[in-house]
């Protein structure tokens, strides 16, 4: 028929790069610049633990060790998340996938609505640079919105850059043990991902060591381009 295109599909952006590497940082700028919707499984669960759902208890456990959650948990999450409607606006996962049979129920779930990933952009970071940003990182416990790092601005330890703010709390999980068992189910379980999307034609690298501009500046480049 004349005129009728297929709907354009809209786009999905996967973040990859161990804790720490900046995911979050940047999948929060990445939706403000392009109006996309961020999806962090760690947050999802974070939100299940404390509404105590079936789920929460299940993975409450695990979290705090450093492992992951079974597949099947996540993978119901994300399924149920990416159904609601302001995902139609576009995604970037932040965290998910995790393990090749993650990666594996993304792809079927995507190709039951016509869509697929547009990009899996790799931050590349090393392990000790890991282990010192992880175990500075606060979150403010008055306003919940500010973020504090005693490793980028260290004269300014235990104050909320957003709210003034003195009750800085860290996350459960961002200690130096659980870093240590993040760090070695993002090798054994994680990495593998950046050979799957390889051979996809799907990776896209970024060295994200400096500041969060310029790998900023650089991931926007990347996704206009993944996303044109
Ligand atoms: N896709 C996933 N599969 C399995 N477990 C997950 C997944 N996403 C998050 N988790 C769990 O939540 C924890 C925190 O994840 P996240 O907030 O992404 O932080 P980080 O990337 O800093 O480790 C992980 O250590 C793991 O236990």
């Amino acid at each position: 028929m004349d005129g009728m295109k297929s709907p354009a599909t809209a786009p999905v952006l996967i973040l990859l790069g161990p804790p720490g590497a900046g995911k979050g940082t940047q999948a929060r700028i990445l939706e403000e610049k392009f109006g996309l919707v961020q999806l962090s499984t760690g947050d999802l669960l974070r939100a299940a633990v404390s509404a105590g759902t079936e789920a929460g208890k299940r993975a409450k456990a695990v979290m705090e060790a450093g492992d992951l959650v079974s597949d099947e948990i996540v993978i119901a999450i994300l399924r149920d998340r990416l159904a609601e409607p302001d995902c139609a606006k576009g995604v970037i996962l932040d965290g998910f996938p995790r393990t090749t049979v993650q990666a594996e129920a993304l792809d079927t779930l995507l190709a039951e609505s016509g869509q697929q990933i547009n990009a899996a952009i790799s931050l590349e970071v090393d392990d000790a640079e890991m282990v010192t940003r992880i175990s500075g990182r606060f979150t403010c416990g008055t306003c919940g919105e500010g973020y504090h790092d005693t490793f980028k601005a260290p004269e300014k330890a235990g104050v909320c850059d957003k709210c003034g703010g003195t009750e800085m709390k860290r996350r459960a999980d961002d200690n130096a043990e659980t870093v240590a068992s993040r760090l070695e189910a993002y090798h054994a379980q994680t990495a593998p991902l950046i050979t799957y999307y390889g051979d996809k034609g799907a990776l896209q690298r970024i060295p994200a060591m400096g500041a969060i501009d310029e790998i900023s500046a650089e991931l926007a480049k990347v996704v206009a381009k993944a996303t044109a």
